[in-house]
């Protein structure tokens, strides 16, 4: 029987529109052997109704076109499903983790390539509550920072968006008394922030995780203790190139499960947009999806044949 692909892309992300490359993508897939149709996505919540209808419809794959707010809001339609369409991956946002994490070529039609050429491998999906993440999920002050860079800012200046507005920020920035349970474990103090991540790309950071598996089945989770401006200065520049680990500031370790809860409020940031508050309880769902991605570029840790 014909296999059926379903696009879901966001006509809004990135610079380069995706609607001008949609005829040249159905096409390779149309010759690739399968039955393909499109949806623009109109607004938020909108790409999660979409890849819900196309698991309902029986489609055999969902691709995202967009950010990874695009790629959050389709695996969000997906992973509550017992039975998933492989997952297509075009990037066209300004950071693309998720793609960059799964070597997926950031241009269109490479992209489009990818899955064309069939291969796919399974990949860890988190769920915090009763939403999913594929990249990362995080809170403290630090990571609302996200919420307040115009997205229009982003568009243009990308990456560097976040840093100049991190920078502003700084000064302002105050830790938060937090409980971390995590498997078996216990961090009860101040943090100026925590991340729970899957890949070890995170917001363009290629060495915060450095040692993540796609589909271990368990969370890298990095807690930052409370720290002045100066060793919080010092111990972002150690991230960038991957030597925080060991840092007495940070525990960095793996956990499948994960509880946060604070007699304050805090934000929790999934994949990048807003995803909920405390407490939260997180779980890994180890092999959750199978996405296409070309084996052969992935790091050994994350190749599975
Ligand atoms: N037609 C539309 N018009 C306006 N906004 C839309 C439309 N369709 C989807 N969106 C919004 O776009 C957002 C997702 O954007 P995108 O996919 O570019 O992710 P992103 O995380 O912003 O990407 P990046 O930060 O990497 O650039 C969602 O918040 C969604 O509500």
């Amino acid at each position: 029987m014909t296999k059926r692909a379903r696009i879901i892309y966001n006509p809004t992300s990135g610079r380069e529109l995706f609607r001008k490359h949609l005829p040249e993508a159905l096409e390779k897939l149309e010759r690739a052997g399968y039955e393909t149709s499109a949806h623009a996505t109109t607004g938020e919540g909108d790409a999660t109704n979409a890849a819900r209808i196309a698991v309902e419809r029986g489609f055999d794959v969902v691709i995202a076109a967009g950010g990874d707010g695009t790629l959050n809001e389709v695996v969000n339609g997906l992973a509550g499903h017992a039975h998933r369409p492989k997952f297509g991956v075009i990037p066209m946002g300004t950071t693309n983790d998720f793609a960059r994490a799964l070597h997926i070529p950031r241009d269109i039609q490479g992209a489009v390539d990818v899955i064309t050429a069939g291969e796919t491998i399974p990949v860890d999906v988190g769920r915090m509550n009763d939403r999913y993440f594929i990249n990362i999920a995080g809170g403290g002050r630090l990571t609302e920072l996200t919420y307040e860079v115009p997205s229009k800012l982003k568009t243009m200046l990308g990456q560097l968006a976040y840093y100049l507005k991190g920078i502003e920020m700084l000064p302002s920035i105050k830790p938060t008394d937090v409980t971390i349970e995590y498997d078996g474990h216990l961090f009860e103090g101040e943090s100026l922030l925590f991340l729970i991540g899957l890949t070890n790309s995170v917001g363009g950071f290629e060495k915060l995780a450095p040692d993540s598996s796609v589909n271990d089945g368990l969370f890298t989770l990095i807690i930052l203790k409370k720290t002045n401006l100066a060793e919080f200065i010092r111990i972002a520049g150690l991230a960038l190139r991957g030597e925080h680990l060991n840092d007495p500031h940070v525990i960095y370790t793996k956990a499948k499960r994960i509880k946060v809860s604070s007699n304050h409020q805090m934000l929790i940031n999934l994949d990048g947009e807003l995803g909920g508050e405390i407490p939260a309880d997180f779980e890994n769902l180890y092999r959750h999806l199978d996405v296409f991605a070309p084996i052969e570029k992935l790091r050994p840790q994350d190749r599975i044949y």
